[in-house]
C-alpha cells in the first residue's frame, strides 16, 4: 500500500452510536425541490429528454430564462408538517432534503450569494422549516449539497490557468463558507450528501477535501458524510489509491442495488432512487417505467438483506404539492412498513444461501430472522438453508405469532416451509427464531 497524505484516515466501518443510528435506518426519503421545479422539464411545451432537475443545461433553456425563474418561485402550498407526517406515514427514518442543487439556487437565506430564497417572492427559510418539521416527527435529516455551482462564477470545471486556480480558490472558500452556515444554522442536521464532485477541478483539490472534511467533523461531532465528497491526493474518488472507502459508507448507489453481498466490500452504503427510470426533480410527465409499491418494497428489502438502506426519492411541484402518484406510494408503503417494519428497522445481513422466493433480512444482535417473501412457488414449499451452526427453533408469519408454521427437514441442513400457493397481493414476512447448533445427525441422535 501507498503512503498517503490525504486518503482514508479510517479502514472498515465506523462504530459510533451514530453510525449504528443510520445503519438500522432501513427506509429513507429524498426531496429534490427547487427552481428547476417551476420548469417540471418542460419549456415552451417541449420537454427536456434528461433529469428535470438538469434542465438548465438543455440547449434550448436560455440561461437568463432559468436564472430569472427563481422571481416565480413562491410555494403557496408549501407546508413543511405535511410533508414530514406523510414521510413518518411512509415509515422513512431520515430525510436527505436538497439545500442548494447544481444550478446554485440556495433554499436557505445564505449570507453568501444573493441567489437564495430570501430574494424570492416567498422570502422564507425553506431548509429551517423542513428540518424543524422532520426533526419534530422523529425523522433524522440530512442535507443534500452540490459543491458544483453553475451560478458561482468563480465555479471551473478544470484548473488550467493562474486565473482558473485563483477563481477556484474563492470558491473553495465560499463552499467552506456555505457548508458552516448550514451547520451551524441546522444543528440538527446528522449529515450531509454532496454531489456534484466528478469534475477534475474538485479531483485536482484532494488536500483541501480532507481538510474540509475534517473541519466539519469539528464544527459537528458525529456528522456522517459519504464517500461521494473527498478526493485523494491522486484525485481519486469514493475509494483512495489504496483501495479504502474515503467517507462514512458507501454513496455510489444510485439507481442502482447490489447484485451480492460481495458488491458491498464490507462497507455501509445505501441506495438512492427515483420512482420514474430517471429524473429527481419535479417532472410534469413522467417518461417510462415507473415503480410500483410492491417494486419499491422489493428494492427496500433486497438493499436491507444486504445490509444497507434504501431511499425513495420525491420532487414535489413549485408549489409545494407531490403527484398523486407519490402519495399513493408513500400511503400504501407505509401501510406495509406498519405491519412488517420488524424485518426492516435495524436489521442486517445474514448470511444465509439466497433462496427465490425473496430476502432474508437479520435483527441486529438478535436471534431472529425474517424472511421477507415476495414470490411464492406454485408447490407452495418456501425452502431455507441456514447458516452453518445455526438451528431454526420455530418459524411464524409475523402476522400471527401464536400459530408455529411446520419446518419439513430436508437434508443438507435445508427445510421446507409450506405456505399456500396462491392469494397474495403483497410480500409477507416470517419470523424464523434461531438457536446455535447443528443438524444432528440420525446415528449421533441415536447414540445421545
Ligand atoms: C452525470 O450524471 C449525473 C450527475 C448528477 C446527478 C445528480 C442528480 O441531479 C440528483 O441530484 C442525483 C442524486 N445526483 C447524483 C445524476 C446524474
Amino acid at each position: 500500500t501507498k503512503v498517503l497524505q490525504h486518503g482514508a484516515h479510517r479502514v472498515g466501518k465506523r462504530t459510533d452510536a451514530e453510525m449504528a443510528t443510520w445503519r438500522g435506518y432501513g427506509l429513507g426519503q429524498f426531496i429534490h425541490w427547487g427552481v428547476y421545479s417551476l420548469f417540471g422539464g418542460e419549456l415552451n411545451g417541449n420537454y427536456y429528454n434528461g433529469a428535470a432537475e438538469w434542465i438548465r443545461s438543455w440547449k434550448d433553456m436560455p440561461h437568463g430564462v432559468y436564472d430569472s425563474a427563481y422571481k416565480q418561485f413562491n410555494p403557496a402550498s408549501f407546508n413543511a408538517t405535511q410533508w414530514a407526517k406523510m414521510a413518518k406515514q411512509m415509515g422513512v427514518r431520515y430525510v436527505t432534503f436538497t439545500t442548494k442543487h447544481h444550478d446554485g439556487f440556495c433554499l436557505w437565506p445564505s449570507k453568501y450569494t444573493d441567489y437564495t430564497i430570501a430574494n424570492s417572492p416567498y422570502k422564507k427559510d425553506i431548509v429551517k422549516q423542513v428540518v424543524d418539521a422532520y426533526s419534530k416527527e422523529g425523522i433524522d435529516v440530512y442535507l443534500y449539497f452540490s459543491v458544483m455551482d453553475w451560478h458561482n462564477p468563480d465555479w471551473r470545471y478544470d484548473l488550467k490557468t493562474k486565473e482558473d486556480s485563483a477563481a477556484f480558490e474563492r470558491f473553495k472558500l465560499f463552499t467552506k463558507n456555505q457548508l458552516t452556515e448550514l451547520l451551524q444554522q441546522y444543528p440538527q442536521t446528522k449529515g450531509l450528501w454532496f454531489d456534484g464532485t466528478w469534475d477534475n477541478s474538485w479531483k485536482k483539490s484532494g488536500a483541501f477535501t480532507d481538510t474540509l472534511e475534517q473541519y466539519l467533523k469539528t464544527l459537528h461531532p458525529g456528522l456522517i458524510i459519504g464517500s461521494r465528497f473527498r478526493a485523494d491526493e491522486f484525485g481519486n474518488r469514493h475509494v483512495d489509491a489504496n483501495g479504502v472507502l474515503m467517507g462514512d459508507y458507501e454513496q455510489g448507489w444510485e439507481r442502482k442495488i447490489p447484485k451480492t453481498y460481495a458488491d458491498v466490500h464490507g462497507n455501509d452504503w445505501d441506495c438512492v432512487m427515483t420512482i420514474p427510470e430517471n429524473g429527481w426533480g419535479y417532472q410534469k410527465k413522467w417518461l417510462g417505467h415507473w415503480k410500483s409499491t410492491n417494486e419499491i418494497l422489493e428494492m427496500t428489502a433486497q438493499c436491507v438483506s444486504l445490509g444497507g438502506n434504501f431511499v425513495l426519492n420525491f420532487g414535489p411541484r413549485a408549489d409545494g404539492t407531490f403527484r398523486p402518484e407519490e402519495v399513493t406510494i408513500a400511503k400504501e408503503a407505509g401501510d406495509w412498513m406498519k405491519i412488517n417494519s420488524a424485518a426492516i428497522y435495524n436489521c442486517e445481513y445474514t448470511g444465509w444461501e439466497k433462496q427465490d422466493w425473496g430476502y432474508y433480512t437479520k435483527k441486529t444482535g438478535e436471534n431472529k430472522v425474517y424472511m421477507i417473501v415476495f414470490n411464492v412457488p406454485v408447490s407452495g414449499s418456501l425452502k431455507i438453508k441456514p447458516a452453518k451452526n445455526t438451528l431454526v427453533d420455530k418459524a411464524y408469519l409475523l402476522t400471527a405469532p401464536g400459530k408455529n408454521l411446520s419446518l419439513e427437514k430436508l437434508d443438507y441442513g435445508a427445510s421446507f416451509i409450506h405456505v399456500s400457493s396462491t392469494g397474495y397481493k403483497q410480500p409477507f414476512v416470517i419470523v424464523l427464531e434461531t438457536k446455535e447448533g447443528s443438524e444432528k445427525s440420525d446415528e449421533q441422535k441415536a447414540k445421545t
